[in-house]
């Protein structure tokens, strides 16, 4: 809010302003972490290796998932509760957050989606207050999770 507090009417966004977007990105971060939009992705082992007493032979494809640190418990204490403070400091140990995948194959879009993540965020929340209109609305898979009816919501203006 402090950002939304700083603009007038009409001033855009800056760099600056999306840097200082600490507490927004640790909410979406954590979304991202409860439901990643991508669960995973093929690689092809290039060299014969044994994880977990199987070995996996080279030229296999394996496929990993997100959900396999996400919902952790090691990982993520209680890994179903929303909890946007467990991305404070340094944040989650390297390679277990990864929606956006790791390595040198990790997502390319990722600094993108994250500023349009932000940008949409202050735009929507300071305009208006979501409601949403089916409670715990189920969510289906379709590769990417997809709410059964589509999310819909009632957005409230806020006053001037
Ligand atoms: C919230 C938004 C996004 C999520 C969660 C996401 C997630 C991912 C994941 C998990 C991968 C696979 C990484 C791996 O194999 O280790 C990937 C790959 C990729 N993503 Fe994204 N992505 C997002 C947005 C974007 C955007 C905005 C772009 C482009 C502007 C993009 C372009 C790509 C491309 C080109 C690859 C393939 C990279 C490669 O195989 O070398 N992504 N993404």
């Amino acid at each position: 809010m402090a950002i939304a507090e700083s603009k007038g009417p009409g001033d855009l966004l800056t760099w600056d302003d999306i840097e200082k977007m600490k507490f927004s990105w640790s909410v979406a971060r954590e979304s991202l972490r409860l439901m990643p939009p991508a669960v995973g992705a093929f690689r092809e082992a290039t060299t014969e290796f044994t994880y977990s007493c199987f070995t996996i032979p080279k030229g296999w494809k394996t496929f990993w998932t997100v959900h396999s640190t996400h919902k952790n418990p090691d990982c993520f204490p209680e890994p179903e509760r929303f909890d946007p403070a467990r991305f404070k400091g340094s944040g989650p140990v390297p390679y277990t957050f990864v929606p956006f995948g790791g390595g040198p194959k990790m997502c390319p879009g990722k600094e993108y989606a994250r500023l349009e993540l932000l940008i949409m965020m202050h735009n929507v929340v300071r305009r208006f207050k979501l409601e949403e209109t089916i409670p715990n609305e189920k969510i289906v898979y379709h590769a990417t999770p997809t709410p059964v009816h589509g999310l819909p919501l009632r957005l409230h203006p806020h006053r001037e």
